[in-house]
């Protein structure tokens, strides 16, 4: 059974970005950029002053002297003379430092008599200045290809002074929900021998979350044609479908059979992880068949594994990126490691990581609290608490 490293160096080998598409700037938030964003300006254009104050001739300004007013720099709008010793300029956040100028004065220290100023003792040190391209340069990449534009990532893009940035495609998703006891939410308890289908509520939102469009999402029986059927429609309408359930071995498993007569061809299937060891990941008819186990922890564990990193890597984005963990402490005492690569569902306190109280795979209530999933080898060592462990946001 391959390990869990193995699957995603499969999957990150076969996945290519599904194409490019120019948009304008106010449409590409949460979009991947499929090409780096360059700097059109340095930034700072030009030397501006950080605070509202005076622009003065740094050498030969002394507090308690007497300074001439000679007119004023407001940003939009510079002052176009020189200061010379002797000379101020009143001059705003942002705006332009005239030449001659190299200091402001905050206009807390000013003492203004008309045409005059002079500071009171204890300014600076700080020069009170924004240099000419000390946010970045012009050409410099502000927004690397493969990024996903986040809020503080607008800013960025938009500084970059491009009215239409290049993005990759949205991939589409559809969803399958199968088994004959699944009954819509709100349906479920009128109708003995069933529950509330949960799985593909959550699978959608992390699709979402990750770029995708959903664009169908439907529940099919234990029936071999009708999961065909629903088969051949999702491999029309979609780049990626998502199959919950019937992963495993038992009679009615039927989600790798249904893809079958629609030319499935298995990347890998079933890996030696815990939770999610069913899952299975193919290709069928050009697009990406993606099985998830029908547990909800299972389900939404293995979904935030493969899918998010699947979808990313259709976007131009990096699959190993979607994976990075980070090591973080450890406010419980976790037992050692079972045979199977396991992923601990833990919320974050205070004082660390918390495994959440149930780690059962069928498990729908924990999920809320589980923000973090503990990455642990095969076998690893029981950890104190104060240990540091790997964890991946959930
Ligand atoms: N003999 C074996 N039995 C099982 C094995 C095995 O290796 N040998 N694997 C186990 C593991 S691990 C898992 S995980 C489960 C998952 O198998 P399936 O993908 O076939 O899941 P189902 O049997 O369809 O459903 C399992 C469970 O989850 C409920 N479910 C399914 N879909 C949804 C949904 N969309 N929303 C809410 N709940 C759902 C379903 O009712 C079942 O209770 O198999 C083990 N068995
Ligand atoms: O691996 Mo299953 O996903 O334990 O329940």
């Amino acid at each position: 059974m391959p390990s869990f490293d193995e699957a995603i160096a499969l999957l990150a080998e076969a996945v290519q970005p599904l194409g490019r598409e120019t948009v304008t700037l106010s449409d590409a938030g949460g979009r991947f950029l499929a090409a780096p964003l360059h700097a059109r300006t340095d930034a700072p254009r030009h030397t501006v002053s950080a605070m509202d104050g005076y622009a003065v001739v740094k050498a030969t300004t002394e507090a308690g002297h007497w300074l001439d007013v000679i007119g004023e720099s407001r940003a939009g709008g510079p002052y176009a003379g020189t200061v010379a010793s002797g000379q101020a300029v009143r001059i705003f956040t942002g705006a332009s430092l005239p030449a001659g100028a190299d200091y402001v004065i905050v206009q807390e220290h000013a003492v203004r008599e008309g045409q005059r100023v002079q500071f009171t003792p204890g300014f600076g040190p700080g020069d009170n200045l924004r240099l000419a391209g000390s946010d970045f340069r012009a050409g410099q990449v502000l927004v690397p290809a493969g990024t996903r534009l986040t809020p503080r990532g607008m800013v960025a893009a938009a500084a970059a002074d491009l009215a239409h940035v290049e993005v990759s495609l949205t991939p589409s998703v559809a969803i399958i929900a199968t088994g004959d006891e699944l009954a819509a939410p709100g349906s479920s308890f009128d109708q003995p021998n069933t529950l509330p289908e949960s799985g593909s509520f959550g699978v959608a939102a992390l699709a979402e979350c990750a770029g995708a469009t959903v664009v169908a999402r439907c529940t099919g029986p234990d029936d071999m044609g009708e999961l065909e059927a629903l088969a051949a429609q999702a491999l029309a309408d979609a780049d990626c479908v998502v199959v919950i359930g019937g992963a495993s071995v038992g009679d009615h498993d039927l989600a790798k059979p249904m893809f079958a007569a629609h030319g499935l061809e298995l990347v890998f299937s079933r890996l030696d992880i815990r939770p999610g060891r069913p899952v299975w990941l193919g290709r069928a008819q050009g697009k990406w068949v993606l099985g998830l186990p029908g547990n909800p922890t299972s389900a939404m564990v293995t979904a935030r594994l493969f899918l998010r990193p699947l979808l990313a890597g259709l976007q131009d984005g990096s699959v190993d990126a979607e994976l990075v963990s980070t090591a973080m402490p450890l406010a419980a005492a976790i037992p050692e490691a079972g045979a199977r690569e396991t992923f601990i569902r833990a919320s974050a306190g205070p004082d660390g990581l918390v495994p959440v109280g149930n780690q059962e795979s069928g498990a729908q209530s924990p999920l809320l609290a589980a923000d973090w999933l503990i990455r642990r080898a095969a076998g690893a060592p029981a950890c104190e608490a104060g240990e540091l462990v790997q964890a991946l946001a959930f």
